[in-house]
């Protein structure tokens, strides 16, 4: 890692070219494939000390909803996530599946099942290529889209629902490119709809719990903290049926960098409220060499597989450290390419102590003394309101998917804030092109954009939501 300015980087100019006119009107970089420019050009196609664009609309931070005793959502991509996330929208009161999109028939048929079997009205289905999404997002009677597709195509879906009209969430990340962030930005602001980087882990139970400890004080003042996406994916990256084709596995072959940041992200900024009184301004991002996939794919796969003909670049593991304006120090770490344990990492740490996930422990003065670990368990009485109310929530993830998906759809129906919004969104997914820009140039420092236009002062409620008076 390198402290003092890149001498011989190899920054190429392709890499921060970008202009004003270009990324303002949407032009010269494609979505969903096209365009002709490299994932790494594009990535970084806005040079880190680039002013914010000129503010397009009002700031969204602190919209509510608008009130609905219903909420009608349509969810487009039904593969893995959005072919079970489906069943938690099914299992929340107050809301309809009304549209469903998926190119693969099958896929949106079995989906539409699910919409039939819970008792609701068959829903509409489109199935007719990568773009009839747009038809869906048409129609005029979808409130909230749910987006689960390809990275690729997440910049384009979330403008689309926008510019109709619907309040988008897409998952993870937003998008992988600078330009598009701040679009979206400009776009929600524009629209005056929410975008939302639909980040589960941020509803995790003990990431509630230490986010409403770290609030009431129990950390101190707060120093560090750590988030990752550490995740054996090599089987299902090689595996011919998990993924519709293999465009996670091509990501390792377009660009270097933390290509899947939120996970690890979202709750650590939730903690020390970026956005809501700090910001985060910098990162530094080192990478090992890109050797895991390639030893996997020639131990499992048999001679003559096309993946033979791809060339890894990713790094094996990614560690970016973010400096807050605050001072405070953020590691995220990604690797999904070597053998290891699942972990998020997920730690905190202040004057008072610490704790620490994978197993989860803390570490608290006064409760804690002579470095031993305290049982975290101890400490449920900081439990969110979220999770006392519903223990055994169903669905995936040990239940953090139903509480993002309950939460959303009880903000949407009372008319609330949401607890985050496209500035989170674009903070969040920031380190994809800006863990490759600081990468390509031997770890050098890369500036975080203020994506609030200097609102992150302000102190406002986030996911350490108070509890609504009416369900
Ligand atoms: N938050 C989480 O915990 C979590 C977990 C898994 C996946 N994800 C995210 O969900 C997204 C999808 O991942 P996945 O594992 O389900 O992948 P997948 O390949 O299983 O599913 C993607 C689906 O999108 C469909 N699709 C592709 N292009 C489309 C288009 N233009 N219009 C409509 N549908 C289209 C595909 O046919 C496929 O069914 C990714 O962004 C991934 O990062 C998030």
């Amino acid at each position: 890692m390198n402290d003092a300015a890149p001498q011989n980087h190899d920054i190429t100019r392709r890499d921060v070219l970008w202009t004003a006119g270009a990324a303002g009107a949407g032009i010269g970089i494609g979505g969903l494939g096209t365009g002709s420019a490299s994932a790494a050009e594009q990535a970084t196609a806005r040079p880190q000390e680039a002013p914010a664009p000129k503010r397009q609309g009002r700031t969204m931070i602190g919209v509510p909803f608008q009130r609905r005793s219903t909420v009608r959502v349509g969810l487009i991509g039904l593969g893995n996530r959005g072919g079970s996330m489906i069943d938690l929208y099914l299992a929340v009161p107050g809301v309809r599946v009304v549209a469903l999109c998926d190119p693969v028939k099958a896929k949106a048929e079995s989906a539409a099942a699910k919409v039939i079997a819970a008792g609701q009205p068959a829903p509409a289905v489109y199935v007719n290529g990568d773009h009839d999404y747009e038809q869906l997002l048409r129609r005029g009677d979808i409130d909230f889209v749910h987006i689960a597709t390809p990275w690729d195509s997440h910049f384009d879906i979330t403008k689309a629902a926008l510019l109709n009209g619907v309040h988008a969430g897409v998952e993870c990340p937003a998008s992988m490119r600078m330009d598009q962030l701040w679009e979206l930005v400009d776009l929600s602001e524009r629209t005056r709809r929410h975008c939302m980087q639909l980040e589960n882990c941020c509803y995790g139970k003990n990431e509630m719990r230490v986010l409403r400890m770290a609030h009431a004080g129990k950390f101190g003042e707060l120093l560090h903290g750590a988030g990752a996406y550490i995740h054996d994916l090599r089987g299902l990256m090689f595996d011919p049926k998990y993924y519709e084709g293999p465009w996670r596995r091509l990501w390792h072959t377009r660009l270097r960098g933390d290509l899947y940041p939120t996970h690890g992200f979202g709750p650590v900024a939730n903690y020390m409220d970026v956005n809501r009184g700090d910001r985060v301004v910098s990162i530094v991002s080192v990478g090992t060499p890109a050797l895991g996939l390639a030893e996997y794919r020639e131990a499992h796969m048999p001679a003559g597989d096309p993946s033979f003909k791809e060339s890894y670049i990713e790094s094996d593991r990614t560690i970016s450290l973010v400096q807050t304006a605050k001072g405070r120090v953020i590691r995220l770490e990604h690797d999904v390419s070597t053998p290891h344990p699942y972990s998020r990492i997920n730690s905190l740490g202040g004057t008072k102590g610490v704790f620490e996930d994978y197993p989860e422990r803390i570490y608290l003065e006064p409760d804690q003394h002579d470095d031993n670990w305290g049982d975290f368990s101890k400490y449920t009485d900081w439990d969110h309101w979220l999770w006392k109310e519903h223990a055994n929530p169903p669905g995936g993830h040990g239940g953090m998917d139903y509480m993002l998906v309950f939460r959303t759809m009880q903000c949407m129906r009372l008319g609330l804030v949401p607890d985050f919004d496209v500035y989170d969104a674009a903070t969040w997914s920031a380190p994809v092109p800006l863990s490759h820009l600081s990468l390509k140039a031997k770890g050098a420092p890369q500036q975080i954009p203020d994506f609030t236009r200097g609102d992150w002062h302000r102190s406002r409620p986030g996911v350490d939501s108070e509890k609504p008076s009416e369900a």
